[in-house]
């Protein structure tokens, strides 16, 4: 079986200490000034130990393949058949089966007519109309042409009868609003924020005025974002949106399907150019998270308009100590000093021990060898600084994604729970001022994505004149015990973690004090308005929030406890049924089995 890119960095590693080496490429790693010198002497290291770890001999290369296409069909009639009517899932494997066959081909053809049908029972008549289109514009067969026509006829009186299913205005999520002005030269935060850096905590954000519970004081867009690869035949790739029914595919890779020929275009225009040939096999080779780096890079060459001199000139001229995202003007900041701010991301590099710089080496020399091998970059790095400016940049990145990059969520819908709509994480995204937001076990911010892509940040605890904005990075002392979370953050993060909750040895959430609530107040959760926000009830969420907002307000100086926390759920809650994005298979709940 092929060896993931872990695998091939963990021989090495095991290689390395099985022969007394260890010490040397510890010495050897200090001794070197450059990335680009970790990079070459990680690369010797392999070289003279495990004969050709870097050959990748095993990766088939991405081609359209009509066997594997007609399987995947066959699985999705199964799903599709009357006694399963399994139509969603069918509608993967259709999609997996349009990625997979030769453009103009027959077997295309059926897979988008079998998609027409899964449309017509899912009373989408518009996108079935779509799907018929696309069966003939390919080579769908002159003899079952009769199934299209009467489908398409079918479609077209139930359309005129406007005999279908329109989205409820309540069902669609509102835009944010942030509360407080725009920051002049930073319209996408709030003026309040500013941001600071000492020795304890870095850069990190500060109000400078009092936050209640429910302000809204950042919306952000990413300046790369990549698709989680289990999601990618119900997804467009480029916008994330869940438009399973229309998705068309890229022409050449199989793994790459968008929700229209604009959003193709942009992707191709952003990223896809370069790793169209080589995205499958980096899906199998690399985590989400490192993914990212590859993302970042591709998105920074084509920001420089694939002028490789230009970018590696304007990563030199990047004078990391005093780039700050705050002195610049975002109003009319071009992407290039966008990606200034990209660069200077946190990477930890200096607290990274040997073997985690030879496993980031060793990401980086396989992501680029396979650019060089099978990309355009083959061509287009026609120099040794050229060369050194991908790896280099795909080193940094590689670093910097663990520590810096957001996931973004949607709501998937699944029906048989009691929480019908949980946040599933469908991608990721980095965020050049999200990115500067320090860490707490007890946070008073919660990250939020839209759907547009955009992240924002929603406070859940007040926070006073001169605080600190604080994320969690996945570590919340409701959720795990101190020890973990100690643990985890020093070994994704590299710090020490000295937050309240730490300091204070917060509970776990079953282990929470009770508040002690005024004379009159009554306790906030109510159970019946639970199942209603469970159930994505907008008018509830609509209704509750201001109220989840003052609880949280008034209830704060006695934190931690088990109404705060939760309230601080229950408005979360309320705000995805507002602001977030939501899985469109819910709209088909009583058309099939979900
Ligand atoms: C996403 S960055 C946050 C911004 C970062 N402080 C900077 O200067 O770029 C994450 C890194 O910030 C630092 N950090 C985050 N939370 C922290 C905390 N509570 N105490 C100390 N350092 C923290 C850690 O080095 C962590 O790896």
């Amino acid at each position: 079986m092929a060896l993931d890119a872990y695998d091939i960095y963990s021989a090495l590693w095991k290689h390395i200490v099985t022969s007394n080496q260890r010490e040397d490429v510890v010495n050897g790693i200090k001794a070197c000034i450059s990335d680009s010198e970790i990079i070459s002497f990680v690369r010797r290291v392999a070289d003279n130990s495990i004969g050709e770890p870097f050959e990748l001999k095993d990766l088939e290369r991405d081609c359209k393949n009509e066997a594997k296409a007609i399987e995947c069909r066959k699985l999705g009639n199964e799903k599709f058949h009357p006694k399963v009517k399994k139509y969603i899932e069918a509608v993967a494997y259709y999609n997996e089966s349009i990625a997979l066959s030769e453009d103009g081909s027959e077997t295309l053809a059926i897979a988008y007519a079998n998609r027409s049908a899964v449309c017509y029972e899912l009373e989408e008549y518009a996108d079935c109309l779509q799907n018929i289109r696309l069966a003939r514009e390919n080579s769908y067969p002159e003899n079952l042409t009769f199934k299209l026509d009467n489908r398409e006829k079918g479609c077209l009186k139930r359309l005129a009868e406007n005999d279908h299913k329109q989205l409820e205005k309540d069902d669609v999520p509102r835009k944010p609003k942030l509360s407080y002005e725009p920051n002049p030269k930073i319209p996408r935060i709030s003026d309040c924020l500013e941001l600071k850096e000492d020795d304890q905590f870095g850069r990190h954000l500060v109000t400078n005025r009092n936050l209640s519970v429910g302000d809204i004081v950042i919306e952000e867009a990413p300046f790369s974002s990549l698709l989680v690869s289990d999601r990618r035949y119900m997804h467009c790739d480029y916008c994330h949106d869940d438009q399973f029914l229309t998705l068309i595919p890229c022409k050449s890779c199989t793994v790459t399907m968008f929700c229209s020929t604009n959003c193709q275009q942009k992707a191709v225009d952003t990223y896809h150019r370069i790793e169209c040939s080589v995205i499958k096999d980096m899906h199998f080779l690399f985590t989400k998270v490192i993914l990212m780096a590859l993302r970042t890079t591709t998105t920074a060459i084509s920001t420089f308009d694939y002028n490789l001199k230009e970018l590696r000139l304007h990563v030199e001229s990047i004078d990391e100590k005093s780039m700050n995202p705050f002195k610049l003007d975002w109003s009319s900041i071009d992407s290039k000093q966008v990606y200034s701010t990209i660069h200077i991301l946190a990477t930890n590099q200096s607290l990274r021990s040997a073997s985690d710089l030879v496993q980031r080496s060793v990401y980086a020399i396989i992501m680029s060898e396979l650019l060089f091998r099978n990309t355009e970059l083959g061509k287009l790095c026609d120099d040794q600084e050229s060369h050194d400016l991908i790896r280099t940049l795909l080193f940094r990145h590689a670093q910097a994604s663990p520590v810096s990059m957001h996931s973004t969520m949607f709501m998937e819908y699944t029906p048989k729970e009691y929480e019908k709509y949980s946040p599933l994480k469908v991608g990721c995204g980095s965020f050049p001022i999200l990115s500067m937001i320090n860490h707490s076990c007890a946070p008073n911010l919660e990250r939020m994505t839209l759907p547009n892509g955009n992240v924002m940040a929603l406070v859940n605890r007040p926070i006073k004149k001169g605080g600190q904005l604080f994320d969690n990075y996945g570590y919340h002392h409701c959720l795990e015990s101190l020890e973990k979370r100690q643990n985890g953050l020093f070994e994704q993060y590299s710090f020490r973690c000295q937050c309240e909750a730490c300091k204070l040895k917060y509970p776990l959430f079953i282990r929470l004090p009770h508040a002690k609530l005024p004379p009159g107040v009554r306790p906030p959760i109510d159970y019946d308005e639970m199942d209603r926000l469970a159930q994505h009830d907008m008018a509830t969420a609509l209704r509750k929030i201001p109220e989840y907002c003052w609880y949280l307000n008034m209830l704060d100086p006695q934190y931690p406890n088990y109404e705060v926390s939760s309230v601080q759920e229950a408005l979360v809650k309320c705000y995805h049924v507002v602001y977030a994005k939501k899985s469109r298979k819910a709209r088909y709940k009583d058309l099939c089995n979900l």
